[in-house]
């Protein structure tokens, strides 16, 4: 059995008085969680988070992460970096990366290489957009950027990636794919991941994201394929981010 995984990506968003009120609001809330929970912070007040999550049960990752290990990369924050910030995880290949700052599939695999290196665990976005689903092109899109990752992998590593499937259409929408339709699409990521790996293919916890809610989150993750969400949103107010967590026990 896989056990749910639960992200919030906070996107630009905080401050450091309201990140304290979140992070204690949702610290109070986690204790009888059955499942796994993390926030994704922006890069400045990691070392914040740190502090404030530090011995409970949420852990920490990062929205993104350079393909480089160091040097002279201007704005760019390495992987190193972020585990000296006790980060498990970072958000790769995000759909607002790959749209605004033309994020390749190839640099997005480089970029999941670089955290596996330094011992954190990638959160690989995939998914569609719009006009791609109409012209019948989802499977096509989300399997080629799947692909670009597992061919620089290693096939040991396939265990330690995460991959959220976020329809582009579905992110801060309101509107969500139907379970069904989430469904089909994780279920092609994992036969997917099944030709690299198939051991480390049932162990990998595939997040569906765009517009999850309280209202939706059971019935997402109650799919056979939708092990967690990456939330947006909803993961800025700790009741939401809680009922969300508590829907995937
Ligand atoms: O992009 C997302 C998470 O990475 C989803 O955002 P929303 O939950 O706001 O739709």
């Amino acid at each position: 059995m896989r056990r749910k995984l639960v992200v919030g990506n906070w996107k630009m968003n905080g401050s450091l008085a309201g990140n304290e009120a979140l992070l204690s609001g949702i610290a109070a809330g986690t204790g009888a969680a059955g499942a796994d929970c993390a926030v994704c912070a922006p890069a400045p007040y990691l070392a914040q988070c740190q502090v404030a999550l530090s011995g409970g049960a949420v852990g920490l990752g990062a929205q993104d992460v350079s393909a480089q290990a160091a040097g002279a990369f201007t704005g760019e924050v390495s992987a190193a970096m972020l585990a000296e910030f006790g980060c498990r995880y970072a958000i790769v290949g995000h759909s607002e990366r790959r749209a605004m700052h033309a994020e390749s599939n190839e640099l997005v695999a480089n970029k999941a290489v670089a955290a596996l290196a330094a011992g954190i665990t990638p959160i690989v976005c995939v998914g569609e957009t719009l006009a791609q689903r109409e012209a019948g092109q989802t499977q096509q899109v989300v399997s080629a950027q799947l692909d670009a990752v597992l061919a620089l992998l290693g096939e040991g590593d396939v265990a330690h990636i995460v991959v959220a499937y976020e329809p582009v259409w579905a992110i801060g929408t309101g509107k969500t794919a139907t379970p069904e339709m989430a469904q089909e699409v994780h279920a092609q990521l994992r036969a997917q991941l099944k030709q690299t790996n198939a051991v480390a293919a049932d162990t990998v916890q595939i997040l569906y994201g765009g517009s999850m809610k309280p209202e939706n989150a059971k019935e997402l993750m109650a799919q056979p394929d939708i092990d967690g969400g990456l939330i947006g949103g909803a993961a800025l107010k700790a009741a939401d981010f809680l009922a969300i967590i508590h829907a995937a026990n």
